[in-house]
């Protein structure tokens, strides 16, 4: 690692802000091979577009908590095989028949929030997602699960939950933890007991025999890498939008009222992005400024290519600054401003605005988040009142690569409206 990605790695959101306005909308981090960060739409566009002619390497600090095999980086047929069998259930109907199972689950979460409780917004969101997401992958949650879910979740706050200790593991001992095998262990466990459910566990079908990865014979350790990748990019993610979207709804009390008067409209507690546009464009102007994912997967070239004015050669890695693309001039009028309302009938290209990526590897459980998002903020916002106890403390920080408000940021429940 050289001087600048040490700056970047070490001050992540200061280095990337002292670079916004670069004309060049890129960064070079290395030089053999170059290793670039980018933001510039038009190589954004391109990259997408020629995603499938790309290669896909691992982020080097992430590899060793997801594994190998793990679905965010593997390439070749066997990413094609996993985003077959897990696409379409993450979409569209098949989706719709998980809604009921995302409501009762948040539901249980919110109903247990008590008057006059203080709540660390973000670790609230993170509790809640993980319960959803562990039901799609896993199945029912009973003592086992839960007690596999709280090591879960222990093991990833010790490798991402302090930036201070991240550094640590990724510097000084050699890289971030690995899960232990008696947690590996139990997660294959639960996921293999899950398999006759209805509708079908996400890991029901990774293990079915008849489907399209059962001819690439799937070992032991491939699955346990999937169930963590799908556990982890199935809560992180969503709980840390969905911390971001509250904590602004609790910060504008207009705002809050609209978007109260939007649900007040509709019966529905899984609303469609349609019949909530406010809050959809809320949800969006939230990913917007915070996007939960900074940087999407690297990119590397397979072949000399022309791009930002010169060309590369085979070997470079291209990273996208999604962080950066987001707080472009031309891209968003007055970027650093919250304002919901430039997304309200308008849509900006996917080379602009990219908080679930792009190309072959484009977010798979995208759907999956706008939808669970729509469900916890009604939720919350028609069965409470809270107000924020110290909103100094939402403030743009890094959990890992990916941004959640910290752990200070709290809320206190005043009352109950329904
Ligand atoms: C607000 C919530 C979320 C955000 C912002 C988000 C963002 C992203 C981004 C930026 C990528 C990389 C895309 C690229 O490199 O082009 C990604 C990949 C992925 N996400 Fe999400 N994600 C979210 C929720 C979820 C959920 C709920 C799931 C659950 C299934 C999920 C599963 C995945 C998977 C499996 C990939 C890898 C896709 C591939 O490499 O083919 N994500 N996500």
């Amino acid at each position: 690692m050289n001087s600048t990605e040490l700056r970047m790695a070490l001050r992540t959101l200061p280095f990337l802000d002292a670079h916004r306005t670069t004309p060049a909308r890129h960064i070079r981090l290395a030089d053999d091979p170059p290793k670039l960060l980018v933001w510039d739409p038009e190589t954004i566009a391109w990259m997408f577009g020629a995603d499938g002619e790309l290669d896909h390497p691992g982020s080097r600090s992430l590899l060793p908590l997801f594994g190998t095999q793990s679905l965010l980086w593997v390439d070749g047929p066997r990413h094609t095989a996993y985003r077959t069998v897990l696409g379409p259930p993450l979409r569209g109907r098949r989706l719709a028949t998980y809604a009921p199972l995302i409501s009762g689950t948040v539901h249980e979460s919110v109903d247990a929030l008590r008057v006059g409780q203080t709540v660390a917004l973000a670790d609230w969101t993170r509790h809640v997602a993980l319960r959803v997401i562990a039901r799609l992958v896993l199945g029912d949650l009973d003592e086992r699960a839960d007690a596999a879910l709280r090591d879960f979740t222990s093991w990833i706050d010790d490798a991402l939950g302090s930036r201070p200790r991240t550094l640590a593991h990724r510097f000084l001992r050699g890289g971030l933890p690995r899960s232990g095998a008696d947690l590996d262990e139990r997660l294959v466990t639960l996921a293999r007991s899950g398999r006759t459910r209805r509708p079908a566990t996400l890991a029901s079908l990774l293990l079915d025999a008849d489907g399209p990865l059962a001819d690439l014979g799937t070992a032991e350790g491939d699955l346990r890498d999937q169930l963590v990748s799908l556990l982890f990019a199935g809560h992180e993610t969503t709980a840390s939008a969905a911390a971001w979207t509250l904590y602004r709804l609790a910060r504008d009390e207009q705002l809050r009222r609209d978007v109260l008067a939007e649900l007040d409209a509709t019966t529905d507690e899984t609303p469609s992005a349609s019949a909530v546009p406010l809050l959809t464009a809320v949800i969006s102007e939230a990913l917007r400024l915070a996007p939960p994912v900074t940087v999407a997967e690297n990119r590397r070239l397979r072949c000399p290519a022309t791009l930002l004015g010169r060309t590369f050669p085979r070997g470079t890695t291209l990273t996208t600054s999604i962080y950066l693309a987001h707080r472009q001039d031309d891209g968003f009028a007055d970027p650093l401003r919250f304002d919901p309302g430039r997304f309200l009938g308008r849509k900006p290209p996917p080379s602009r605005y990219l908080p679930f990526g792009g190309g072959t590897r484009r977010c798979l459980g995208s759907q999956l988040a706008m939808l669970e998002l729509r469900i916890i903020v009604s939720a919350v916002l028609r069965r409470l009142r809270w107000r924020l106890v110290n909103p100094a403390a939402g403030r743009l920080q890094l959990r890992g690569h990916a941004m959640a408000p910290s752990s200070r940021l709290r809320v206190r429940v005043t009352a109950c409206r329904a």
